[in-house]
């Protein structure tokens, strides 16, 4: 029987399918697996289900000799070094689609909170209290009539932009190519990195990560941004300079920052933990029972069918 090793826990909809048909090895501990852990119980699997907080390198590749297929459970995938792996005949695939409207929901649903002081409001009804309704206390920024500049119109991007128009926002885009037919659709303009820095009230990250990326958000970028701006980002941390951003906040080149993840994950920066114009949230974008269980439906099917000989589906190699 084909063993499959599953790094982290995932839904019953997907660990009950996978029972029926492999020997299951499910990683249970409260922490992430370690990277001992796994070259130990890689040895003899054909095929791993990983979350993306899971690192598969060369190495671990190198320690799973019956190795086939690699089956990411999310939508990004720079955990896994697919280069590698296709060199090797390892299929990898992930799952786009089912985080869509999960992560683009929390994408604006930080933005107004950041916008509107929602946790800060939240925290001060819970610690000192207030003295009352007032036209001075408490003030934050509409998105009605604002420009929200996205990076990365992609799945969650396009769905961020319809959310955005349902709140009357101008939409600008930028990433590596035009997108005639959501241009068509949503009314978004493409624009470039700088226009987008000088133009945008509110800019969110929702672009697919690579290298390219790494700090596109530094000292140089929040320089180019209004004062009243805020940053949201809900792709990958290493698009932010933390440093960078914490600077800015503190020296009041922008106004708030909402962020569901950080560049060192699971560590965030200090700094931004007692800043109240920053929302934080614990990479929490496709957290919903919907997404999550269809992700591990699809993880199950796609280990499913390449180990019964089919070519499995969202291949990224
Ligand atoms: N916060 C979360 O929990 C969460 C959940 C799901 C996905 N994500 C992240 O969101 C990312 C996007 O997901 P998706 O489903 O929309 O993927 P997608 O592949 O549909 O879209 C990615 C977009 O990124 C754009 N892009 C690539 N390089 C770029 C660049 N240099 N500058 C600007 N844009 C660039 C692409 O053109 C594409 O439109 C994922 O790769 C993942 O890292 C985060």
């Amino acid at each position: 029987m084909a063993k499959v090793l599953i790094t982290g826990e995932i839904p019953s909809e997907g660990l009950n399918l996978l029972k029926e048909h492999f020997e299951v090895d499910v990683f249970e501990g409260e922490k992430l697996i370690t990277k001992e852990t796994l070259l130990a119980r890689v040895k003899d699997v054909d095929a791993i289900i990983s979350p993306l907080s899971t690192n598969i390198d060369k190495e671990i590749i190198d320690n799973a000799p019956n190795l086939k297929f690699i089956a990411n459970y999310g939508a990004g995938f720079n955990n896994i070094d697919v280069k590698y792996a296709r060199e090797k005949d390892i299929d990898v695939t992930n799952t786009p689609k089912a985080s869509t409207n999960a992560t683009a929901d929390l994408t604006i649903g930080i933005l107004i909170a950041a916008a509107r002081r929602i946790p800060e409001g939240d925290k001060v009804c819970r610690t000192t209290g207030f003295n009352g309704w007032a036209p001075l206390f408490f003030r934050g920024r509409e998105v009605s009539g604002k420009t929200i500049g996205i990076v990365g119109l992609g799945e969650i991007g396009s769905a961020v932009a319809r959310r955005a128009k349902g709140f009357d926002m101008n939409i600008i885009y930028t990433g590596p190519n035009r997108k005639p037919e959501q241009e068509a659709e949503l009314g978004a303009s493409y624009v470039s990195l700088d226009d987008m820095l000088e133009q945008a009230d509110f800019i969110t990250i929702n672009a697919a990560y690579s290298e390219q990326l790494h700090h596109l958000f530094n000292k140089d970028a929040f320089n180019k941004m209004k004062e009243t701006a805020y940053i949201i980002n809900a792709a990958r941390g290493p698009i932010v300079d933390e440093q960078a951003l914490v600077d800015a906040l503190k020296n009041k080149q922008i106004e708030g920052a909402a962020l569901d993840v950080f560049e060192f994950e699971p560590q965030i920066t200090e700094a931004l933990k007692s800043m109240d114009n920053v929302v934080l949230t614990p990479h929490i974008g496709n957290a919903s029972f919907e997404a999550r269980d269809m992700m591990a439906e699809i993880v199950a099917n796609n280990t499913i069918k390449k180990l019964n000989g089919e070519k499995p589906d969202f291949i990224v190699n």
